[in-house]
Order: C-alpha cells, then sequence, then structure tokens
C-alpha cells in the first residue's frame, strides 16, 4: 500500500473517496459520522476497494471500520483469500474478524444452489458479527458493473418498475449500505493499481454455468458495444428508479394507513386508485403477510377479478397465501393445511 492517509492521495483519488462519502450521505441518506461499521471482505478487488476507501475516509468521519470475512470452505485458493484479507487489514491497522462455513455440505441438503447458500450463509455471518460487535451496518462492495449485471437479470425475470432498477444502496430492514454502487468495475480497479493495494481474483467467476458470470462474460460488454455509455444509463435508470420507488412508498404508506382492517384492503379505497397503485398496495399486502414472491400473472388477475367484482372469487400465491374478493374489498390471508388463518 503506497498511501496511509487520504491528505497523501493524488487529488483525484482523493477525490474519489470522498464521492463515495457524499453519495452515502446524499443518494443513500446515511450518514457515517461517529458510527461503527463492519465492512464484507472477500479479498476480491471490490471489497479491496471498498475497505481502502473506507479506510481512507474514517478519521474525518470520526468512524470505526472493522472487517469480515467467511471462508466457504469451497475453493482451492481460498488459503490465498485469507492471506491477502490478513495481509491487508494488519496494514491498515484494522481489527478482521473471521469465520468459516461448509456451503457445499449444506447446499447438498436442498436448501438453494451454491451461489444462493453461499451468500446466504454469509449475509448470515456478516450480520452476525455486526451485532456481537455492536456495529451500525453492513458494507458490502458492489459496484456500478455489479448493479448491471442486477438490472439485466431482473428483466429477465420480468420484474416491475422500480424493482427493475436494481439494488438498494442503502437496505434499512437489514442495515446493508453499498457505497461503491455507482462506481464502474474500471475505476476500482485504478483506484487499486494506484493505491499499490492487493487482491485475489476468483477463479469461479469465470465459470459459465452460474448465470451471473453469463451476463457479466456476454451480455455486459454486448450492450457496452452497443452503447459505449450503457454504465451511465444504468446509474440513470437506478436514481429514476430510487425518485419513483419513494413516491411509490409514500403513496403506499398513506393507503395503507386507510386499512383500518388487518389486511382487508377495502373497496372504498381500491374505487380511488389508479390501477398502478392498487396493483402495488396487491403486491406490498401480500409481502407483509410474510415469504413468497408473488407472480405478475396473478396481480393482474386479481385486479381484472376485483375490477369486475368477482364476489367470492380467489387468488392463491406462493407462501400459502390468497386474496379474496368480497362485498368490503379484498381480503388478504394465509391458507395452511386446509384450514384458513388470517393475517400474520
Ligand atoms: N467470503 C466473503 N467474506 C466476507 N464478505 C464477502 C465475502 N464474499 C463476498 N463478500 C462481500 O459481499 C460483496 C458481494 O460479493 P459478490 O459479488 O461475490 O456477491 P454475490 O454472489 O453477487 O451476492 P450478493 O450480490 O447477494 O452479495 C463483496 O463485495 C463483499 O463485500
Amino acid at each position: 500500500m503506497r498511501y496511509s492517509k487520504i491528505q497523501d492521495l493524488p487529488t483525484k483519488w482523493a477525490h474519489f473517496c470522498l464521492n463515495i462519502s457524499s453519495f452515502v450521505h446524499r443518494q443513500a441518506g446515511v450518514s457515517l459520522k461517529g458510527k461503527k461499521v463492519l465492512a464484507g471482505f472477500s479479498g476480491g478487488p471490490d471489497s479491496a476497494a471498498l475497505v481502502l476507501a473506507m479506510h481512507y475516509l474514517a478519521p474525518s468521519l470520526n468512524m470505526k471500520l472493522e472487517a469480515a470475512y467467511l471462508d466457504h470452505g469451497l475453493r482451492r485458493e481460498a488459503g490465498e483469500d485469507l492471506a491477502l484479507v490478513q495481509d491487508t487489514c494488519s496494514q491498515l491497522s484494522m481489527k478482521l474478524h473471521l469465520g468459516r462455513s461448509n456451503v457445499s455440505r449444506l447446499a447438498g441438503r436442498g436448501r438453494g444452489g451454491i451461489e444462493e447458500t453461499a451468500r446466504r450463509l454469509r449475509y448470515r455471518y456478516l450480520h452476525g458479527v455486526a451485532r456481537k460487535t455492536g456495529a451500525d451496518y453492513v458494507l458490502t462492495g458492489h459496484h456500478l458493473n455489479d448493479l448491471a449485471e442486477d438490472i439485466l437479470m431482473r428483466l429477465q425475470r420480468g420484474t416491475g418498475w422500480p424493482g427493475l432498477s436494481g439494488m438498494r444502496a442503502y437496505v434499512p430492514e437489514r442495515r446493508i449500505l453499498r457505497p461503491l454502487l455507482m462506481i464502474p468495475r474500471k475505476c476500482i480497479m485504478d483506484f487499486l493499481e494506484t493505491a499499490g493495494q492487493g487482491y485475489v481474483l476468483d477463479a469461479t467467476n469465470k465459470d459459465k454455468t452460474f448465470l451471473r458470470n453469463r451476463v457479466r462474460m456476454s451480455l455486459v460488454p454486448e450492450f457496452e458495444a452497443i452503447n459505449p455509455g450503457f454504465l451511465k444509463s444504468i446509474a440513470n435508470i437506478w436514481r429514476l428508479g430510487r425518485v419513483d420507488a419513494d413516491y411509490w412508498d409514500h403513496i403506499l404508506e398513506e393507503a395503507r394507513q386507510d386499512v383500518q382492517e388487518e389486511d382487508l384492503v377495502p373497496g372504498d379505497l381500491l374505487s380511488g386508485m389508479h390501477q398502478a397503485a392498487r396493483m402495488r398496495l396487491y403486491k406490498k399486502t401480500l409481502d407483509s403477510l410474510g415469504p413468497g414472491q408473488a407472480l405478475v400473472e396473478n396481480i393482474f388477475k386479481l385486479d381484472e377479478l376485483w375490477q369486475s367484482r368477482k364476489t367470492g372469487a380467489r387468488v392463491q400465491f406462493p407462501g400459502d397465501k390468497e386474496a379474496l374478493i368480497s362485498r368490503e374489498g379484498i381480503e388478504f390471508r394465509h391458507i395452511s393445511h386446509g384450514t384458513e388463518k388470517k393475517g400474520s
């Protein structure tokens, strides 16, 4: 590492760090002043840049920064990752938390594939450490190229708007913060080069059996070839989506205040709403009942039934949920083992 504090960095890179800080403050709406944060550090370039940029910003924010690494027990190079993570943290005098898991064994038990299991265990571990150490936020190294991949993957799944604008910079329910979200991968690599910071590349990132890798290696470059400003377009889509998400949160929050009886959405309320608002309200009410993603076809079907006032008609949703059209409005509830249970 060539520079120990932000004042020593070349001006361009000091600004790079300050821009990250202002993104967190303005766009993610999070103040890091006087806070304790935990960075997920895998040893890859993204999280190495995250740890380094936050290290440079920490003194002026009076922020306490620690790092955590989870060994998934998956790859042969894992020892290399760990050595780099340990070495970096020791150079930065940063406290490092280490964990171990056996992803292959747990994935083999049938709760999702390797990637999904690794992600689940990783977040569980990071949140566990944050809880134990009193960290206010968990930081990850997601950047603009990750966002582009995320948006393209949501597009192929058929996600609606504003979800189609991709992952959030801050997830308040899980206290996850993504400070690098507007930074292209190329810029991250240049920062690491300038700062003399090493990293380890994950060989499994080249494995095209994973959809995410196909999107990264084939689709994103194809879009960039069509439009060299593609990543800028992604950043704009994201910003538009955040504005709209904020608007819809506000509208739906107001609407849900009129939902007097739990999970009965009254007809009077629905009659005064645009279809776009009604459909979002159905989804929000279903989400509030617990896990299970509603299919868009079923949301449309429910709205058609409501519009033609088909009293007594039901639509079922994943997670043992259903919606029933009644004279009073639409009732959302759980169905479990043949008996009907209301609300959550
Ligand atoms: N082994 C690890 N230990 C600690 N943190 C990790 C580890 N692997 C990844 N992370 C954190 O998670 C971030 C995202 O990593 P990666 O892009 O590999 O995840 P992903 O598989 O795309 O899943 P998700 O996007 O849900 O995090 C990294 O930038 C880093 O902050």
